[in-house]
């Protein structure tokens, strides 16, 4: 289980997380949303030892991690991968994926991380030497994704991975979401804008406002939840229009 317990967290002399509860163990896909600047990304990085921990526990599989470095924490089995996916554009495919493995001490004699996870991303296979930075968005996307899952993560963090995709280009990648959670025992903490898909594949959700979880549980309660349903899933109270009454620029 991963646990962040009453964690603080910021930037410079701000706090940006005033005391987050979150849990994730390694059954699960959890769902984290709200509007921007709510402070999921900062959530993310904290967990993922990019920003230092100013105050409560962040425990995983019972050990305390909150001091630990962002590498140590990936060797530990809790891997981000980052909004923009930071791949290195000159590597082909299968360097980039290799990093990924190797960023985390994994060894040669480790099964080969390109065929194991070939079945879930089949752009390994048919782009393999090709260089990423040559990739769409939407490939670059599954590298990123393959790449942290190279590594063998225990806990994934999924830092808006549907930012600057297309319609269809988000639907793949959750039908791959899916398919990781169906293939590997890794838990998932899914940060996204695109909340009714996030919901709909994840067990559970946050709903996060200005540094605080406002809002928790099952993501089927989530998706219902009347406040959830007007602010992020299009359920919207609209005046009715009177076209007739008054003059449309005033
Ligand atoms: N590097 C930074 N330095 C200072 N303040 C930051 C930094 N990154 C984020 N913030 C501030 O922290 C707050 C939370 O930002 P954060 O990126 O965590 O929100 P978010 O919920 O992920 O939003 P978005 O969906 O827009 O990424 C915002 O007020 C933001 O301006």
């Amino acid at each position: 289980m991963l646990e962040a317990i009453n964690i603080v967290s910021g930037y410079g002399s701000v706090n940006v997380l005033h005391g987050v509860d979150v849990t994730l163990s390694r059954d699960e896909v959890v769902a984290v949303v709200g509007a921007n600047g709510a402070g999921k990304s900062t959530l993310a990085r904290t967990l993922a030892g990019l920003l230092p921990l100013r105050s409560g526990q962040l425990r995983l599989a019972d050990e305390e991690i909150g001091s630990k470095s962002s590498n140590a924490r990936a060797k530990g089995g809790l891997i981000m991968v980052p909004e923009g996916r930071r791949l290195f554009a000159g590597l082909t495919v299968r360097e980039n994926i290799n990093l990924g493995r190797s960023a985390v001490g994994k060894r040669s004699s480790d099964p080969d991380p390109a065929e194991v996870l070939g079945d879930i991303f089949p752009i390994i296979r048919e782009r393999e030497h090709q260089r990423a930075g040559l990739l769409s968005g939407g490939e670059q996307q599954q590298v990123a994704l393959a790449r942290a899952l190279a590594g063998r993560p225990r806990y994934l963090l999924l830092d808006e991975p549907s930012l600057g995709l297309s319609p269809t280009l988000t639907t793949q990648l959750f039908e791959t979401i899916a398919k990781i959670r169906e293939s590997l025992p890794v838990g998932i903490l899914l940060i996204e804008q695109m909340v009714d898909r996030a919901l709909a594949l994840s067990d559970r959700a946050y709903v996060m406002e200005r540094g605080r979880v406002v809002l928790s549980g099952t993501a089927a309660d989530v998706a219902a939840s009347s406040e959830v349903q007007r602010a992020y899933l299009g359920d919207v109270e609209v005046a009715p229009s009177a076209p007739d009454e008054g003059d449309a620029s005033s």
